[in-house]
């Protein structure tokens, strides 16, 4: 194996941070395009009456996400952070909610 210098493990970290920095580019990219169709759901919801949560949903959302991750190690983390993801997605809709019903009022 080859070694590695501390000036190249430094341009390695640079690099890899770069990598980082594009990738979380597109993650809020896809956070905000998830974001618009919770709203779209939100409106549907307050329209047919139905409650913001929906525990089996978020159940489904967390074992299709721990399936897709394709990493039994992996999986336990992707959960985490969907069930912050959906956490916020919950508080966005009530929001949206409550500010179209004073709106209405
Ligand atoms: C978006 C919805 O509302 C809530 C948030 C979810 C999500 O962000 O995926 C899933 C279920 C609900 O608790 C939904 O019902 O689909």
């Amino acid at each position: 194996m080859a070694i590695t210098t501390s000036q190249q493990a430094q341009a390695g970290l640079a690099q890899a941070r770069q990598h980082i920095n594009e990738l979380d580019q597109q993650i809020a990219a896809l956070l905000a395009e998830r974001f618009e169709t919770v709203d779209e759901i939100a409106r549907l919801k307050k329209a047919a009456q139905v409650p913001v949560k929906n525990q089996a949903r978020e159940a489904q959302v967390l074992d299709q996400v721990a399936d897709a991750i394709g990493s039994d190690q992996l999986a336990p983390h992707a959960r985490k952070i969907f069930v912050t993801i959906m956490a916020e997605s919950r508080a966005y809709q009530n929001q949206k909610i409550n500010a179209t019903t004073s709106e209405e009022n």
